[in-house]
C-alpha cells in the first residue's frame, strides 16, 4: 500500500478540563477522500486546526510527506503543500478571480510584487493562473471581482488558489455548508475529481456528500475515533449508528 501523505498519531488537545481531541490517530493516503464525521462538538474542527497549524497540540505527532510538521507554523505547513480549510477565506474580494490566482502563482514563484511591470500583462503569471481557473471551471469568470462570484464559485476559486500554491493535500472543513442542494452536488462532483490531484481530509455533516465521496470514513465522538472504515463498514457499524448516524443511515 502506498505511503500515507499525512499521518496523525495520538493527537491530544485539551481546553481546560475538556479533552477536545483525546488521542486521535488517522492517516490520509494518496488519491483518497478520508471523511471525518461526528456529532457537534466532537472535536473535528479542533483536529483540522491542529493539522493546519492554527492550534498547537498538547502531544502527538503529525507527519506530512514524511516530515514531522508539528513544530511548524501555519504558513510553513502551507508552503510544504498542506492546502488550508475553507473556513479561512483567503480571497482579496476587490481583485478579479484571475488576479487572486496570480498572487498565488507569484507567491509560489517566490517573486514579490513587481511594481515596475504591469502584472496583468505578465504571461508568466497570467498563463498558469488562467490554466488553474480552467481546471476548476472558472475560466469564464476570470475577470469578475471575487466579491461578485457566487458562494460556490468562491469555493472553486479558493481551490484554484490552493492548487496554484502547490497543495499536495487538502483539509476541508464543511465545504458544503451554505451551498444549497445544486451547489453541493456540483462541489461533490468537483471534489471527486480533485482527489486525483491531492488527497482530501474532509470534515462534513452532509452525509450525501460523505457517502458519495469517501473512500474511508473516521467517526469522532468526544475527541476519540470510534471507528474507521469504508462507507459500508461505517454504515453498518452498530456503535456508529448508536453514537451518530441513528437510523438515517
Ligand atoms: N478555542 C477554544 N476554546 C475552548 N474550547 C474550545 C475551543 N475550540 C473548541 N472548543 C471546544 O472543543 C470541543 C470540540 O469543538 P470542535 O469545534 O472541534 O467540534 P466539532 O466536531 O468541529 O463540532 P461542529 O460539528 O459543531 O463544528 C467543543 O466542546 C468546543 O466547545
Amino acid at each position: 500500500m502506498a505511503e500515507p501523505v499525512l499521518e496523525i498519531r495520538d493527537l491530544k488537545k485539551t481546553f481546560g478540563a475538556l479533552k477536545a481531541t483525546d488521542g486521535v490517530s488517522l492517516d490520509l493516503r494518496p488519491g483518497e477522500v478520508h471523511a471525518l464525521i461526528g456529532p457537534n462538538g466532537a472535536g473535528k474542527s479542533t483536529l483540522i486546526h491542529q493539522i493546519s497549524g492554527s492550534f498547537r497540540p498538547d502531544s502527538g505527532t503529525i507527519r506530512f510527506l514524511g516530515q514531522d510538521i508539528a513544530g511548524l507554523d501555519m504558513a510553513a505547513r502551507a508552503r510544504l503543500g498542506l492546502g488550508r480549510s475553507f473556513q479561512i477565506s483567503s480571497l482579496a474580494q476587490e481583485f478579479s478571480a484571475l488576479r487572486n490566482v496570480m498572487l498565488a502563482v507569484q507567491a509560489r514563484q517566490g517573486t514579490s510584487f513587481r511594481f515596475f511591470r504591469p502584472v496583468m500583462n505578465d504571461k508568466s503569471l497570467t498563463e498558469p493562473a488562467m490554466a488553474m481557473l480552467e481546471r476548476v471551471g472558472l475560466a469564464g469568470r476570470a475577470h469578475l471581482p471575487a466579491a461578485e462570484l457566487s458562494h460556490g464559485e468562491r469555493r472553486q476559486l479558493e481551490i484554484a488558489i490552493a492548487l496554484a500554491l502547490g497543495s499536495k493535500a487538502f483539509l476541508f472543513d464543511e465545504p458544503m455548508a451554505g451551498m444549497g442542494p445544486e451547489g453541493s452536488k456540483a462541489l461533490t462532483k468537483f471534489l471527486d475529481g480533485l482527489r486525483h490531484e491531492a488527497p482530501i481530509l474532509l470534515v462534513e455533516h452532509d452525509m450525501d456528500a460523505v457517502f458519495a465521496l469517501a473512500d474511508r470514513i473516521s467517526v469522532l465522538v468526544y475527541g476519540r475515533v470510534i471507528a474507521t472504515g469504508t462507507v459500508d463498514q461505517i454504515r453498518n457499524d452498530p456503535e456508529v449508528r448508536r453514537a451518530y448516524l441513528g437510523e438515517a443511515a
